[in-house]
């Protein structure tokens, strides 16, 4: 891939844009009588902390590492909470239908890579929520990118 290929970050629309996503899925999470019970105390400012985290992942300003308690901080968030599959399989569906709403690029080569950023986030986060979870040894926030189809190939 060239430096002329934009980051993710910059085709979703940028950090306004993924706030509008992150606004829309926690408002639809709270309503969602599977994961509600989960978010029950989550905070006012949760919903621009991921966006910040997911900023962060698509290549953006590295601002959850420096603001946020970057990797760690996350982990330690979702650690011992249990997740189950049916809430990990809302919770991307949720997501999904949020995306759409707020017009996250649909095209193929944006799409894919996108999915399967959530695929992977949604199932380290189940594995990592469980009370059996060994301890990994990452402590930095693991980057996405374009994958096998970035923008401008046939
Ligand atoms: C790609 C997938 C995911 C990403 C990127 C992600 C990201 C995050 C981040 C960054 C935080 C900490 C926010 C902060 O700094 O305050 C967090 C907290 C949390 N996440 Fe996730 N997460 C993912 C998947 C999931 C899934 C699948 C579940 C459950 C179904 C989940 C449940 C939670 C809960 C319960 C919290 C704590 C909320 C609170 O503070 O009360 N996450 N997540």
């Amino acid at each position: 891939m060239t430096d002329t290929v934009p980051t993710m970050y910059e085709w979703i629309g940028g950090a306004e844009r993924l706030e509008r996503l992150t606004e829309e899925f926690y408002r639809r999470v709270r309503e969602d009588e599977v994961l509600a019970p989960l978010f029950a105390r989550m905070a006012d400012d949760h919903p621009q902390h991921v966006a910040v985290w997911l900023g962060e992942v698509f290549g953006g300003p590295e601002a959850y590492t420096e603001g946020h308690g970057g990797f760690p901080h996350m982990l330690s968030r979702h650690r011992g909470r249990g997740i189950r599959p049916e809430q990990r399989e809302r919770w991307v569906k949720l997501f999904m239908e949020a995306a759409d709403h707020v017009g996250v690029p649909t095209d193929a080569e944006f799409r894919s890579a996108f999915v399967g950023y959530i695929e992977f986030g949604s199932r380290r986060a189940m594995a990592n929520s469980q009370l059996d979870a060994k301890p990994g040894t990452r402590e930095t926030i693991k980057t996405w990118g374009w994958g096998e189809a970035p923008p401008g190939t046939d």
